[in-house]
This record gives C-alpha cells, sequence and structure tokens, in this order.
C-alpha cells in the first residue's frame, strides 16, 4: 500500500457578495452586488511521504479545511495542483474516493437513520469489498475502537464519541492508503480521545496509512506527528519536524515556581515574560532579544519572588506555535506592506 500526497503552488479564492449596510445598501447590492475576493488558500506547496502522519496546522479560517477540501475532490483549486496517490483529486473524484478516506470531525457520513453495522454493509457494497475482508477489517477495528457495544443503534442516538469511532471506521473499511482527518477528536472526552489516537497510531506506524491530520489540540500533534505544516491567512509560514520547530520558535528555557503566598502579585520582570498563572504556580519564559540567559532567570525570579520551588521546563507545544503564529503574522503583515 502506497499512498503520497504532492501539493505544489495550490490556491483557492472564494467569490463573496457583500450586503451593503442600510435600507438603501440592501437595494444597491440587489441591483448592483458588491463582489470581493476572499484568497482562503495561496500558493502553498508541501509533501507527505506513504506512511506519515503529517499535522495541518494553523489557526482558525486559516484555510486547513479548504485545502483538505481540494485534496479529497470536493473543491477545485483555482491555481496549482495537487496528486493523492498519484490521482488528481477534483478532476477524478470517484478514482481518488477510492484511494481515501475522510473524517471530519464536526459532521458525520453516515446514514442518520439506519444502525452502524447497516452503514458499514452499503459502505462495503458501495466499494465492492469482498465478505471476508470486510469481516476480517471489522474484527479489527472493533478490536481497537470497542464499535459492537452500540453498532446496532441508529447513528442519530450515538454519543459524539461513538459517532466518531463509527465514521472512523467507515472512513477505513476499504482499505485507503490515504486519510483526511478534520479536527476527528474535537469535544470529545480524554479516553475516547485517547482510544482514536492509539487507533490512528496503529493505522499509520501497522498498516502504513499516510495521514493529513488538522487539529486544534497541540496535545494531539505531540502524540501523533512527527512533521507539521503551518498556514497562516492561506500561506504556509513554516514547514518542518516537531524538534525542528521547538529550535527555531520554543523559548530556550521555561521557569516554573510555586510561590510561598499564592495571592502575590505577579508580573513580567526585565526580559522575562509571565506565560500562565495557576494559583501559586506561575510560569516565566524568555521575552524577546532582551531575554536573560537561564542562570540570570532562576536567579531574578528567585530575588523577586519568595517561592517554595523552583523548576527548568522545556516549552510547552501550545506556546511554541503561538510563538510561530505570532512571527508568521509579522511576515503577512510584512508582504501587504511590501504589496
Ligand atoms: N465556501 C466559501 N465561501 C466563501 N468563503 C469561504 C468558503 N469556505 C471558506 N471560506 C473562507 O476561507 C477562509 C479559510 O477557511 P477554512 O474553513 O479553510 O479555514 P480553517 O483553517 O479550516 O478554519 P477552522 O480552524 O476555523 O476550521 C475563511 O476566511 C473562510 O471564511
Amino acid at each position: 500500500m502506497s499512498g503520497s500526497i504532492e501539493v505544489r503552488g495550490l490556491s483557492r479564492t472564494f467569490h463573496t457578495t457583500v450586503r451593503r449596510p442600510g435600507f438603501l445598501g440592501g437595494v444597491r447590492s440587489l441591483v448592483n452586488p458588491e463582489r470581493v475576493a476572499k484568497e482562503a488558500v495561496c500558493d502553498i506547496s508541501f509533501d507527505v511521504a506513504p506512511g506519515e502522519l503529517l499535522a495541518l496546522l494553523g489557526p482558525n479560517g486559516a484555510g486547513k479545511s479548504t485545502t483538505i477540501k481540494m485534496l479529497t475532490g470536493i473543491l477545485t483549486p483555482t491555481a496549482g495542483e495537487a496528486r493523492v496517490a498519484g490521482v488528481v483529486p477534483y478532476e477524478e473524484r470517484e478514482r481518488n474516493a477510492r484511494n481515501i478516506g475522510a473524517v471530519f470531525g464536526q459532521r458525520t457520513q453516515l446514514w442518520w437513520d439506519l444502525p452502524v453495522r447497516e452503514s458499514f454493509s452499503i459502505l462495503r457494497d458501495i466499494y465492492e469489498v469482498p465478505k471476508a475482508e470486510h469481516a476480517a477489517r471489522l474484527k479489527e477495528f472493533d478490536e481497537l475502537l470497542a464499535l459492537s457495544s452500540f453498532w446496532d443503534t441508529r447513528v442519530r442516538h450515538l454519543s459524539l464519541g461513538q459517532r466518531v469511532r463509527s465514521d472512523m471506521a467507515a472512513a477505513l473499511l476499504h482499505d485507503p492508503p490515504v486519510v483526511f482527518l478534520d479536527e476527528p477528536t474535537i469535544g470529545m472526552d480524554v479516553v475516547v480521545k485517547e482510544q482514536v489516537r492509539e487507533f490512528l497510531r496503529h493505522q499509520v506506524e501497522e498498516r502504513g496509512r499516510t495521514v493529513l491530520l488538522t487539529t486544534h489540540d497541540m496535545t494531539e500533534v505531540e502524540r501523533l506527528a512527527e512533521r507539521v505544516v503551518l498556514i497562516n491567512h492561506g500561506r504556509l509560514v513554516l514547514d518542518g519536524t516537531l524538534d525542528e520547530i521547538r529550535r527555531k520558535f520554543g523559548s530556550t528555557w521555561q521557569v516554573r515556581a510555586t510561590l510561598a503566598d499564592p495571592h502575590t502579585p505577579v508580573e513580567p520582570l526585565p526580559g522575562i515574560t509571565l506565560l500562565r498563572r495557576e494559583g501559586p504556580q506561575v510560569v516565566f519564559g524568555p521575552d524577546g532579544p532582551t531575554a536573560p540567559t537561564v542562570h540570570q532567570a532562576l536567579k531574578q525570579v528567585i530575588e523577586r519572588y519568595e517561592v517554595t520551588d523552583i523548576a527548568l521546563d522545556e516549552a510547552e507545544l501550545e506556546d511554541v506555535m503561538r510563538a510561530a503564529y505570532v512571527q508568521s503574522e509579522v511576515r503577512v503583515e510584512d508582504r501587504a506592506g511590501g504589496a
């Protein structure tokens, strides 16, 4: 099984009509609609190797879902090209559908009024999966996702976690080499999240599937991905392994201190920013180019506050990504200014 994803200069612009304000504006908009163009995805290129799990990250509205829609063949790009397992998805939608599985955490692809198992049988017929193969795969998925406790229930009566586990199985029943997951664990409790992550890891490591995952959950990224691509305002701003990104954007240190008096007011220190505060626990990080060395930082914190405990931590991925977003905002502004 081999499925690579190749994306070259992919762009998608949406044209929408805006309504002018007020009653007269509304009438004018009807007669002479004002059209605006939105570059949702702009000239992005990246590759995902067969058997790799890549996390596609970015703030709300960055263009992640639009990218996935082009790779699943739902949307046609306005420029550029993409190949998924060798197929141009928006030109050969049916051929592409056989090579991919897709799970959108926010909506189901199952038949709402049918029991889960019947949806699976319909999919078996659509994809012409031999019965024995289908049964074996269903058994494997049941072992990993514990589906049998609810697979005779109608989809409309499933809990969110049961529904997404069913969707996950449905997307993989035809054994596709490439899988797209758009926020698959959104809104799930930690136990089900962990079960789904374990399932995904198994699909990548044991079954060699290629996965493109979007998520806002940095724990998920750390647990599943080695490499991430970051997009912001539709543009690719970063492509690298988690280690590279940590080196580039991760603060070199984080100081976690426990205050003797949890009510002590805490302020940033010279070259040191306050990252988080939870009761007596405060976390400081370096603030820009004037940041002190870790030894000086420890000294400054101890001298300024009375602490009962102090420790040095690795920067959390959440903070690393925030730094990457902030720097990419600056670059996008530069580009807009220079245009
Ligand atoms: N069909 C559409 N028509 C017009 N604009 C659209 C359409 N679909 C998306 N957009 C716009 O394109 C931009 C990118 O949207 P997209 O849904 O790809 O972002 P996203 O990164 O998936 O965001 P989120 O994390 O919030 O899901 C947004 O500004 C959005 O409003």
